[in-house]
């Protein structure tokens, strides 16, 4: 007889196995074409200043309407669809940041596989820093659900942190496979089927976090950009108080009206959050820092960057720096080139 444990294995393996092998196509499509036509896929947009965002939506959501009431730059608005075909780019200063913000035709379902300018919209959304997805208020949740689908497509993936799995393949000694918590959604044998799919026979696998199959195998394939994303819903000048309401307190959502101009600080103030940039300040010796004038970088940012901000030449003279904030133990702190810096700290560069 049928043993239940053993039917949802079957089942739960079958699906593992089925993911993988549509994983491994879908990574075909990220595959530049040979096309000559395919060329220069991605607008060729210089990135410029601190961060880059990119405005995605369905056509005639307000993408352009809203780059030009944030920047300086003009982009033709109209009240049909496509009505931008290229990529804009303008400029928000904020906070002393000079964010690059990319005005984009509209895509639509099947963007991934090339409908309309699906490809290259998608190609730049990849480059960008933060994501901002524009939506139609009055249009319902079904655009935000396709937007998402085409997205997760082609490996970008939307306010989720890289899985915590540690992954490397090796020359030989077969799989070994280890977990420090409970997995409930994966299981040695799994990781095992998919890894062989994949071609893999020799690697080391530790699941640091209880993961999903999917989420393995984004690991695997690794090719995937982990990019925070706000939702935004325009147009809320034409729909009912409860709608605005419910939209307002979805995850990680912002309602305005571009056309009545409402909440727009709200949404740059949320933006500045999610573009999480790191300020630094700097100090001369035996002087107070200058909190006036930050230098802005993004995460993960060193003493090596601060320098080049500085001055081209800065890194090559340097012998150390003291630094004062979280990113040190002590305050101050005599700190080398590699040293990475944190939002808010103080720095003090000493030149040989
Ligand atoms: N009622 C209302 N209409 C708006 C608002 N924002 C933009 N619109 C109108 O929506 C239409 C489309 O605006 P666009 O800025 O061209 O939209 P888009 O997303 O850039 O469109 P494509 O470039 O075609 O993808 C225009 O007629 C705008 O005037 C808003 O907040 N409220
Ligand atoms: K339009
Ligand atoms: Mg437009």
């Amino acid at each position: 007889h049928l043993c239940w444990v053993c039917v949802i294995a079957a089942t739960e393996y079958h699906l593992g196995l089925l993911k993988a092998k549509l994983a491994k196509y879908r990574a075909q499509l990220l595959e530049p074409s040979k096309s000559p036509a395919a060329k220069g896929e991605g607008f060729d947009v210089m990135k410029s200043g601190d961060a880059r965002v990119a405005l995605i939506g369905f056509p005639s959501v307000g993408k352009s309407t809203f780059l030009s009431l944030m920047t300086s730059t003009a982009s033709e608005a109209a009240s049909y669809e496509f009505t931008t075909l290229t990529c804009i780019p303008g400029v928000i200063e904020y906070k002393g940041a000079n964010i690059q913000l990319l005005d984009l035709p509209g895509i639509i379902e099947g963007a991934a596989q090339g409908k309309g300018r699906g490809r290259q919209v998608i190609a730049v959304a990849r480059t960008a820093d933060v994501v901002i997805m524009m939506l139609d208020a009055t249009k319902g949740e079904v655009q935000r659900a396709l937007l998402e689908k085409e997205l997760e497509s082609v490996g970008i993936r939307l306010n989720k942190s890289k899985p915590n799995i540690y992954f490397k393949p090796k020359k030989g000694g077969g799989i070994s496979f280890n977990s420090t918590v409970t997995l409930t959604q994966c299981s040695e044998k799994l990781v095992q089927l998919i890894l062989h799919e994949y071609k893999i026979f020799n690697a080391e696998v530790l699941f640091r976090e209880d993961c999903s199959p999917d989420e393995f195998i984004d690991v695997i394939v690794g090719n995937r950009v982990y990019m925070p994303c706000l939702y935004v819903y325009n147009k809320i000048d034409q729909i009912s108080m409860e709608e605005v309401d419910r939209l307002a307190r979805r995850p990680h959502s912002v309602v305005i009206s571009c056309g009545m101009k409402l909440n727009l600080d709200y949404l740059l103030e949320k933006l500045w959050e999610y573009l999480a940039l790191t300020c630094i300040y700097t100090k001369k010796r035996g002087q107070r820092p200058d909190f006036t004038d930050a230098i802005i970088l993004r995460k993960g940012a060193s003493v090596e960057h601060v320098c080049h901000r500085i001055h081209r030449s800065l890194a090559s003279q340097f012998k150390y720096a003291l630094v004062w904030g979280t990113s040190t133990k002590y305050s101050p702190q005599r700190v080398g080139l590699t040293h990475m810096m944190e939002h808010e700290d103080v720095i003090q560069i000493v030149k040989k």
